[in-house]
Formats: C-alpha cells, sequence, structure tokens
C-alpha cells in the first residue's frame, strides 16, 4: 500500500487553460436529498461547485431546492422523483454522484435504479452514503460507468460482508477486485483501493468527525473527476488528499472543521497549488 502525499495535488491541478468555457471543466449531476437529508446533497453540491465543475445539477427532493438556491445559485436543479427529466439529465454529464442524503425508501431505490440504468461506460459515478446502503440491500444491476464507491467502514461492511474488524488491506483489496472499480474505505488514515493500486491517506484528524464530511468530499470527488478527466483515479486521489489536507490547516485554529468551510477553502487552495512547484509547501492560508 503506498503513502498518498502532496505531490498527487500538482499532479492533478492545473494551470486553467484560457481559450476554455464552463463546458470545459465538465457536467456533474448530484443525485440524493430526499425530505430528511437535504443538508447532505447541499454540501456535496457545494463541494461540486467550489472544486470547479463548470456545471452543477442537483437531483433532489423539490422540498430542498429553497434551501439549495439559498446557498447555492451556481447549482441547477430537477425533481428527482420526475423519472423522464432524471434520464435525459444523466445522459448530458460527465459525472455522476448518487447518495448524498438520498434516503432508503422505495422513491430512493427508484432513483438510484434509472440512474445505474442510464449511465455509459464513458461516465463516472460516484457511489456514496444511502446509495452504497441501497445496493447492500437490494443487489442492484451496477451502473456501466467507472465507478467509485465511498463508503465508511458500516457502509463497507454492509456492501462487502466484512465486518469492520475484519476490514484488512488484504480483505479489502480483494473485495474492491469481486466489486470492480475502486473504492475507498473513510476513516481516520482512508484507505484506497483500484485495481492498479492501492492507497493509504497519512493525513486528516478528529476535527473532521462532523455529518456531512463524507459528503463534501463526495462532491470534490465528482468535480475533480469532470474537470480533471484525462485520469480520473488520480482525480479521485487528488480530492481526497485535498479534502484533509484543506482540514488540517484549518484545524490548526479550529477544535472541529465545518464540511462547507473545506469547499469555501477550495478556491483559494487549489490556486495554490496551480501556481507551485515541486518544492512550495502548499499552505492557502499563508
Ligand atoms: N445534514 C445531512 O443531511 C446529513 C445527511 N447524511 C446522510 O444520511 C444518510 C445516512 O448516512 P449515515 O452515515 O448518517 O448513517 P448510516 O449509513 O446508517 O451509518 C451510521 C451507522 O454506522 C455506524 N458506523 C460505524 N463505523 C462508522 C464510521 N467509520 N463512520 C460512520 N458511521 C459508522 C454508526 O455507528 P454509531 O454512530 O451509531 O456508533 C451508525 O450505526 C446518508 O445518505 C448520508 O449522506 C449524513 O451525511 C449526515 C448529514
Ligand atoms: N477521526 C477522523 N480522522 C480523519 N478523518 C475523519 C475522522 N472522522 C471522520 N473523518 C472523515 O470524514 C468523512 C466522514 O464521512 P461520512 O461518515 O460518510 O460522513 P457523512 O455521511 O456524515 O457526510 C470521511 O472522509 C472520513 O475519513
Ligand atoms: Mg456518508
Amino acid at each position: 500500500m503506498q503513502e498518498l502525499d502532496e505531490k498527487i495535488l500538482r499532479q492533478v491541478i492545473k494551470p486553467r487553460p484560457q481559450e476554455s468555457f464552463k463546458g470545459t471543466f465538465g457536467k456533474v449531476l448530484l443525485v440524493g436529498g430526499n425530505h430528511q437529508y437535504g443538508g447532505a446533497i447541499i454540501m456535496a453540491a457545494t463541494a461540486a461547485v467550489y472544486a470547479g465543475a463548470g456545471l452543477v445539477t442537483v437531483a433532489c427532493d423539490p422540498l430542498n431546492v429553497t434551501a439549495l438556491h439559498t446557498q447555492l445559485p451556481e447549482a441547477m436543479v430537477i425533481d428527482f422523483h420526475d423519472q423522464t427529466a432524471l434520464t435525459k439529465l444523466v445522459a448530458q454529464v460527465d459525472t455522476v454522484v448518487i447518495g448524498p442524503g438520498l434516503g432508503t425508501e422505495a422513491a430512493s431505490l427508484a432513483v438510484l435504479q434509472t440512474v445505474f440504468a442510464q449511465t455509459k461506460a464513458a461516465q463516472t459515478v460516484v457511489i456514496d452514503g444511502s446509495a452504497i446502503t441501497l445496493l447492500a440491500e437490494h443487489r442492484l444491476p451496477l451502473s456501466a460507468g467507472q465507478l467509485i464507491f465511498t463508503p465508511h467502514q458500516m457502509e463497507w461492511q454492509r456492501l462487502s460482508g466484512l465486518a469492520i474488524a475484519d476490514q484488512t488491506p488484504t480483505a479489502n483489496q480483494a473485495a474492491q477486485a469481486k466489486l470492480g472499480g475502486m473504492v475507498l474505505v473513510k476513516k481516520h488514515h482512508t484507505e484506497i483501493y483500484a485495481s492498479t493500486g492501492s492507497w493509504r491517506l497519512p493525513i486528516g484528524s478528529a476535527a473532521q468527525a462532523v455529518g456531512g464530511m463524507g459528503d463534501t468530499l463526495a462532491g470534490m470527488i465528482g468535480g475533480f473527476c469532470a474537470q480533471f478527466r484525462t485520469d480520473v483515479t488520480q482525480a479521485a486521489l487528488a480530492a481526497t488528499y485535498a479534502h484533509s489536507a484543506i482540514a488540517d490547516q484549518l484545524a490548526e485554529n479550529q477544535y472541529v472543521v465545518l464540511p462547507h468551510q473545506i469547499s469555501h477553502a477550495l478556491p483559494a487552495f487549489m490556486k495554490k497549488v496551480a501556481q507551485s512547484g515541486p518544492d512550495h509547501q502548499i499552505g492557502f492560508m499563508n
């Protein structure tokens, strides 16, 4: 297992080409946010927008639209119960993030089935939160897209069948091989498994143990994969590293770090990375 380090940031986050427009930087659809968990999809969408995705659309329960637009007017929105609109939109995006606050009721399952059935091999699909729990409960046919699973340890237990105590690197790698795609087992020192290797995140702290922290990571991964799509694995690794690197910088002066603070810090952090040389310590606050 390789230690992930700061180099991954510079490998992925480059100065933007000036000959460009919003379409150059990718289209992301985020699906989730039922009646109970509107905050989750707002945090995920905020992360995708602040990470630099060119166009961001949210498919959620219409109850959350006013709250979403109050925080994030940059995002477009559709009702996730509208199967026709959802199907049409899935076909138009590069990346789908599904699961933050999706819930596990019948309507949530129908939404997940539509997204899985409509996504194609060229698309990246980030599967988080309730989508992982639903998948573990219902054993659905998987999406044809490039899959990135982002379970916390209990979600990984549900999906892989490995009890938390048995989630060793060897067992996790074998479970990833069976599942396909990329798997981030989120915890203190998150582990990432892909068919091309495995990585351990050596940074991050208990200041991040706040609801919504994973929703924010899922949105960041979506934003990075859509924008830096030449290598989706590298993009997901860079997003994971950036999420905790920003949290560590904020935690120098804060007892807890709120998920939205990571998103709000992203543009300045990414600017520093894009203009930094190989020996430069990246600190967006200094
Ligand atoms: N503001 C919002 O709208 C928010 C909405 N959210 C949305 O809620 C949905 C449900 O997601 P969820 O993660 O909250 O619940 P679930 O999947 O039942 O897992 C919790 C169970 O697993 C256990 N557990 C063991 N190890 C663990 C570990 N390392 N990390 C975490 N848990 C661990 C844990 O143990 P316990 O805490 O009880 O000791 C408990 O028994 C999902 O869609 C998500 O996006 C949230 O993001 C919050 C903010
Ligand atoms: N003690 C900790 N040390 C480092 N990272 C942590 C710690 N606690 C939580 N995190 C990080 O916070 C995120 C939590 O994800 P998740 O449980 O899905 O949150 P939520 O669903 O509430 O958004 C993960 O990225 C995890 O690695
Ligand atoms: Mg989560």
